[in-house]
């Protein structure tokens, strides 16, 4: 740090909120010229933050006040720099007001808004924007109120739509009640890099490492190459699940699909293009399976589950695979010769490990892993991937959207196309998750979502995100 000079951290974390708020405003008017910017200045260093970024925005153009929670300790730079720039101080939020810029507490924020903060908040998303909408609102490194490392959010806390965070992701804007207040979380690189103790404890997959990653179609491959998914799914109780996890694997990017089960005939007649057997003895060689979505538990569903789980290849557990699983016991699943990939939501989650996964979510997941050996993605508001080496990963394209029936089983459909074209489990599960979010997200576009919209979403979000490209 001695070789920077004093506030250089803060300018680089203030000029990239600043960019941020700018490209908002331009997104939601055209440009941020004339907009007007709130900012909600607390006592420490995230004030300064939101001070310097307000001096930049104001130097654009941009109309900023900023209310001051403790006048007497206010980052006095900040404050200076804001005033010249032509910023102004207020006593309380005016009614028009495009952007609110939440400086209020950071990382060193403790035990939630006090009353004078809460109430700030209150009025301040009372006013409107000059297009009569609410204020959109940019968190400063964190959404105040809200605990930086466990997510707990202990009484009232900001709800930021953006949440601009430097260095590192604080475990508190990612997973918990804290990342429902953080919004789309960014993290900007400050140069903080050599201060920071140890590895992340969580790590957040990127576009552009899942687009990197897919698999895409070469010159001269044909379906073989570019590997054969089995979907052993659905029974005669729910032949649904056969058709969704087989929806799931087409788009994914494997060159043929084989479905076993007893939902081969609803397959065929639906999906022409993949090769129904009706168990998985008569599939053929695949280089991946999925199983478990709608399998049911009873002695056929085990034996196809056994069956899957002996082939010598990528395995993805679902849904009942995963009740089977937890009736067996999970341990021995170490000793399979090929990756597993486990994915349960609380409740499957709860059998398997023999207990829920609690508050730390992260620590559940890691220990599952470890003990299994398989990577294991633990549904939820941030779906959370843990591998056996002790890596965790959360997904942040996910919508409450997809809390609906089947969704899951789609996912297991294109995750086992993943591990089949070759990609290593851990990847697999990070770009399923990640690609299956994009698309409930794309789907929510046009209306309430349906597990068959997601599947339908899966095709244009992969060509829209550059997943698919065209060869
Ligand atoms: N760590 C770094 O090197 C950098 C930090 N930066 C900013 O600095 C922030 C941390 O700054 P500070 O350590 O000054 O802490 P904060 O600005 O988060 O909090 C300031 C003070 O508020 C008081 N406080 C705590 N909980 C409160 C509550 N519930 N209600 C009212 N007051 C409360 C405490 O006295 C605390 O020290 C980061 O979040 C980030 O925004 C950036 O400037 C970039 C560089």
């Amino acid at each position: 740090m001695a070789t920077l000079p004093p506030g250089a951290l803060m300018q680089r974390a203030a000029a990239a909120v600043a960019r941020r708020c700018a490209e908002v405003l331009d997104d939601r008017y055209g440009s941020e010229y004339g907009r007007a910017v709130l900012l909600l200045v607390g006592p420490g260093n995230n004030g300064g933050d939101a001070l310097f970024a307000g001096e930049a925005l104001a130097r654009s153009g941009v109309s900023v006040c900023a209310v001051l929670l403790n006048p007497e300790r206010t980052h006095a730079e900040g404050l200076a720099a804001l005033t010249r720039a032509g910023g102004r101080t207020v006593d309380t939020p005016p009614s028009m007001v495009d952007m609110v810029v939440d400086g209020i507490l950071g990382i060193g924020g403790r035990g939630g808004l006090r009353e004078d903060a809460t109430s700030l908040v209150t009025q301040a998303m009372q006013a409107r924007g000059s297009d009569g909408e609410r204020p959109t609102v940019v968190a400063v490194d964190l959404p105040s109120g809200i605990d930086p490392d466990t997510g707990a959010v202990p009484g009232a806390a900001v709800r930021a739509d953006i949440t601009v965070t430097f260095g590192a992701l604080k475990p508190g804007v990612l997973v918990g009640e804290g990342a429902v207040h953080s919004g789309l979380v960014e993290l900007i690189d400050i140069g903080l890099g050599p201060w920071l103790r140890d590895e992340p404890a969580l790590w957040v997959p990127d576009l552009e490492d899942v687009a990197a990653w897919w698999p895409q179609p070469r010159p001269g491959d044909d379906k073989y190459t570019r590997g054969v998914v089995g979907v052993a799914t659905g029974s005669a109780t729910y032949p649904g699940a056969a058709l969704l996890s087989t929806a799931g694997a087409l788009p994914g990017p494997a060159g043929m699909v084989r479905y076993a089960g007893a939902g081969f005939e609803a397959v065929r007649n639906r999906y022409p293009s993949v090769i129904p057997t009706a168990c998985v003895a008569d599939a053929g060689r695949v280089q991946a399976w999925t199983c478990g979505s709608g399998l049911g538990t009873d002695e056929r569903a085990a034996g196809e589950l056994r069956a899957v789980l002996a082939a010598e290849v990528p395995v993805c557990v679902d849904a009942d695979g995963l009740t089977l699983l937890a009736e067996w016991g999970v341990d021995a699943l170490r000793e399979r010769p090929a990756a597993t990939v486990l994915t349960p939501h609380d409740r499957e989650f709860a059998r398997l490990a023999g207990e829920e996964p609690g508050a730390d979510r992260v620590t559940a997941t890691l220990r599952l892993a470890a003990r299994t050996g398989a990577v294991v993605l633990l549904k939820g508001d941030r779906t959370i991937i843990g591998t056996p080496d002790g890596r965790a990963y959360v997904n942040l394209t996910g919508t409450p959207a997809l809390a609906t029936a089947g969704t899951g089983d789609v996912l297991a459909g294109l995750l086992g196309s993943l591990l089949a074209a070759g990609l290593p489990a851990d990847r697999a599960t990070i770009a399923a998750a990640y690609a299956h979010g994009l698309a409930g997200r794309y789907a929510a576009e046009s209306g309430p979502v349906t597990s068959v919209d997601v599947a339908d979403a899966l095709r244009p979000t992969l060509a829209r995100a550059g997943m698919w490209r065209m060869p």
